[in-house]
C-alpha cells in the first residue's frame, strides 16, 4: 500500500506539487496520469526519497522510503529507464544489482528471461533502444521480488506489443496481491493497463478514483443532423450540454433521456452513445493548459 498525504513541494516560488494526498491499494494497477510538468515525476521522487518534500508525507508498506531496511526487497523502482550505465550489458546491470539487493545471481538471468531480453543479455544498455532499456529497468524493479512496483513512463518508447506484453505482465503482478503505480502523460497509453487513475494537473490531483467510476457519469454522446437545433432542444428540456470533436455533444443524462428530448423536438440523432471516457479525455486536455488556471 502507497500513502501520500498532503504532500508539497516547492522550488523557489514555484510550487511544482501542491496538497497531493491518494492511496494505491494492493491488487490494482494505479495509473498517475498528467501533462508534461505536472508534477508526477516529483511527486515520485518524493515517495522514493530522493527528493525531501516541502510538507506532508508519503509511505509505503507503512514506512518512509527511507526507514525501509532493504527497499528493493519492498519496492521495485524505475524512475529513469535512460540512467542505465550504457557501458555494461543487461545481465552485468542485473547482477550488480543482485548483489546489491542480496539475491541469487540466478535470479539475474530469470528476470531477463521474464522482460524477453534473454538474447540481449550480452549486448552494452548503450545499444539498447529506449524500449529494450524499459523492460531491462522493470526486471531490475522487479529482481527483489517486491510487492509493490513505482514505474515512471515506463511505456514510453515502447512499440504497441512492448505496451501489451507490459500491460499483461503488470495486470499479472497486480492479480497475486501486487500494488502497482505507473506514470504517463497519455491516457490512450495506459487506459487498457490501469483499474484505476490518479490524474494531476498543475500538481494539484483533479480526479481520482477507479477507471470505471472516471468513465462514468460521464453522460451521453449524441450527433445529430442539426446539431445547432439538436443542442437547443437539449438546454430547453434543462440538460447540461458540453460540444465535443466533430460536431458531437455531451449531456448530462442517460441515452433515453437525449433520446426523448430530440423526438420531442423533431431531431434526427445519428449517433446515441455512452460518452465512454469522452469527458475524462477532454478533462484530460484542458489540463495541457497553463498550470495557473489549473491552480485558480
Ligand atoms: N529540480 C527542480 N528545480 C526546479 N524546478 C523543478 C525541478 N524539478 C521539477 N521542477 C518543476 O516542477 C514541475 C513539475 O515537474 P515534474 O518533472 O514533476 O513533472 P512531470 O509531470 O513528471 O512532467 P514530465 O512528464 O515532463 O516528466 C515542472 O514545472 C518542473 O519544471
Amino acid at each position: 500500500m502507497i500513502t501520500v498525504e498532503n504532500l508539497s513541494k516547492r522550488y523557489g516560488s514555484h510550487t511544482a506539487v501542491n496538497d497531493v494526498s491518494f492511496t494505491v491499494e494492493p491488487g490494482s494497477v494505479t495509473g498517475f496520469l498528467g501533462p508534461n510538468g505536472a508534477g508526477k515525476s516529483t511527486t515520485l521522487r518524493m515517495l522514493t526519497g530522493l527528493t525531501p518534500p516541502t510538507s506532508g508525507t508519503a509511505t509505503i508498506a507503512g514506512r518512509r522510503y527511507a526507514e525501509l531496511p532493504n527497499p528493493g526487497r519492498v519496492v521495485g523502482v524505475m524512475l529513469d529507464a535512460a540512467a542505465q550505465h550504457p557501458g555494461r550489458t543487461g545481465r552485468e546491470t542485473l547482477l550488480l544489482n543482485s548483489g546489491l539487493l542480496g539475491v541469487p545471481a540466478k535470479r539475474a538471468d530469470e528476470m531477463l528471461e521474464a522482460v524477453g531480453l534473454t538474447a540481449a543479455a550480452k549486448k552494452r544498455v548503450g545499444q539498447y533502444s529506449l524500449g529494450m532499456r524499459q523492460r531491462l529497468g522493470i526486471a531490475a524493479a522487479l529482481l527483489g521480488d517486491p510487492a509493490i512496483l513505482i514505474l515512471d513512463e515506463p511505456a514510453n518508447g515502447m512499440d504497441p506489443e512492448g505496451i501489451r506484453w507490459m500491460r499483461g505482465l503488470l495486470q499479472d503482478f497486480a492479480s497475486r496481491g501486487g500494488t502497482v503505480v505507473l506514470s504517463s502523460h497519455l491516457l490512450g497509453e495506459v487506459q487498457a493497463t490501469v483499474d484505476r487513475l490518479v490524474v494531476i494537473g498543475g500538481g494539484r490531483i483533479v480526479a481520482n478514483g477507479s477507471l470505471g467510476e472516471l468513465l462514468a457519469g460521464q453522460g451521453t454522446l449524441v450527433r445529430g443532423l442539426d446539431p445547432v437545433a439538436l443542442r437547443a432542444a437539449l438546454v430547453a428540456a434543462g440538460y447540461a450540454v458540453e460540444p465535443v470533436a466533430d460536431g458531437g455533444l455531451r449531456v448530462e443524462a442517460t441515452a433515453e433521456e437525449v433520446g426523448r428530448a430530440a423526438y420531442a423536438a423533431g431531431q434526427i440523432l445519428i449517433e446515441l452513445r455512452d460518452s465512454d471516457g469522452a469527458g475524462l479525455e477532454d478533462l484530460f486536455f484542458q489540463l495541457t493548459g497553463p498550470a495557473d488556471q489549473l491552480a485558480a
